[in-house]
């Protein structure tokens, strides 16, 4: 395996290259008190991750945005508050995380959660797939119906989570099981339209980035315009499979209309992890100032299979990551002209998604959830 890389410390005609966190990122982390009363930063649009106690909550949300190694997370201690982690200062992912104490009780006066539901984006509910899961329906039926009352516009994400202690047969026998019940649960209260969607995770292995990936991509208004983009792209430079990837978290937040299999997904992930360690070690300046992540960034790795791996940064926060034949990159020139062209169109559908920003809006009870367009191109808030 031979890798090319190569990283300008700091373009300074990048505006804001040097903003990015040294220690690559994960904004502030606020504890907020459950009675707390909003914050300005309050109005962004929040993913609320939601469950019984241990059931992975905490350990999800420091996996995905903190790069805490999954062993490290068995010392998490258990959350006794509400942890707001705003994350649009280092991420493409323009939310809040809101990760929530298991022993949340909505009969508590001073647990706003009309507050709380009016401005969420997608609600998270993970599930010990582990222990025994009935208690856990009950109260994904309690979070649920209670949130969808107060906005119908939430996605509902249901992650079946610490799989990897089961068997493939388990697995699939558990989320039959619970898919089946939660949606028996919903319907006795005839709430069929509310829709669950279901995803087999864990921290030890990539499924958890995966379906963060799926939950964020829903909640981005651009999906369509990016997917074909990525279309075009890798149709006219003969490229087998394009990720583009929010690079602090490795979500990644389009990909080409081929199906996504895991092996190449997890592939673009180790490279991204590979491109940053090595930037991290030889691409700052000696006094260590710089960014790891830079306009000048790009990297190729060739593996022994005749498979080309090759990153290419497209913004601040994102860049592309493609698959493809060592034949297909010969023709390195039209490649490199085509992708001008896919950055340029990335960075004006951001740039419309700012210009039709609507003005957030004074805030109201029961109101619906006002989608606009963030800077990154994240959907906002205005409720
Ligand atoms: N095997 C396995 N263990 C996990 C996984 N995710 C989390 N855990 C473990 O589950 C335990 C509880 O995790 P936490 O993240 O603290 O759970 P929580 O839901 O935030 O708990 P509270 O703060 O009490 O609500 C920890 O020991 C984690 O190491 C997983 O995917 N697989």
């Amino acid at each position: 395996m031979s890798i090319q890389y190569d990283v300008e410390p700091l373009a300074d005609s990048y505006g804001v290259a040097d903003s990015f966190p040294k220690d690559f990122g994960y904004g502030e982390e606020e504890e907020a008190d459950i009675e707390d009363s909003p914050s300005p930063s309050d109005s962004k649009p929040r993913i609320l991750l939601m469950g019984l106690r241990r059931s992975g909550k905490s350990s999800i949300q420091k996996v995905v945005f903190h790069k805490m190694s999954p062993n490290e997370t068995l010392f998490l201690e258990s959350t006794n508050k509400i942890y707001k982690d705003d994350i649009s200062s280092s991420s493409f992912v323009n939310f809040q995380i809101w990760d929530f104490p298991g022993q949340i009780d909505f009969i508590d006066p001073t647990f706003d959660y009309e507050m709380i539901f009016r401005g969420t984006g997608a609600l998270i509910f993970v599930i010990d797939a582990q222990d025994d899961y009935v208690e856990a329906l009950g109260r994904l039926h309690l979070t649920v119906s209670r949130a969808f009352r107060v906005n119908p516009e939430i996605n509902f994400e249901v992650f079946i989570h610490k799989v990897d202690g089961l068997s493939d047969d388990h697995k699939i026998e558990t989320q039959r099981d619970i898919h089946q019940r939660a949606n028996d649960d919903l319907a006795d209260a005839s709430l069929e339209k509310l829709h669950l969607s279901f995803y087999l995770t864990s921290i030890y292995d990539h499924s958890i980035f995966e379906a963060f990936s799926k939950v964020v991509q829903k909640l981005i208004p651009q999906l369509p315009t990016l997917e074909n983009l990525l279309n075009i792209f890798i149709s006219n430079s003969g490229i087998e499979k394009a990720f583009l990837f929010d690079v602090v978290s490795k979500i990644y937040i389009a990909t080409d209309s081929s199906p996504v299999d895991m092996q190449s997904y997890e592939l673009c992930c180790d490279m991204i992890d590979v491109v940053i360690d090595v930037s991290c070690i030889y691409g700052l300046r000696e006094d260590g100032s710089g960014s790891a992540y830079d306009k000048e960034s790009m990297a190729i790795i060739k593996l022994n299979n005749t498979t080309v791996l090759y990153l290419k940064e497209v913004t601040k926060f994102l860049a592309l990551v493609c698959i493809l034949r060592e034949e297909s990159f010969e023709r390195k020139g039209l490649i490199d002209y085509n992708f001008h062209c896919f950055r340029k169109a990335i960075h004006e559908v951001f740039e419309v998604g700012v210009s039709t920003q609507r003005p957030m809006g004074p805030p109201g009870v029961g109101s619906p959830c006002h989608k606009a367009v963030a800077l990154n191109g994240t959907p906002r808030s205005t409720v």
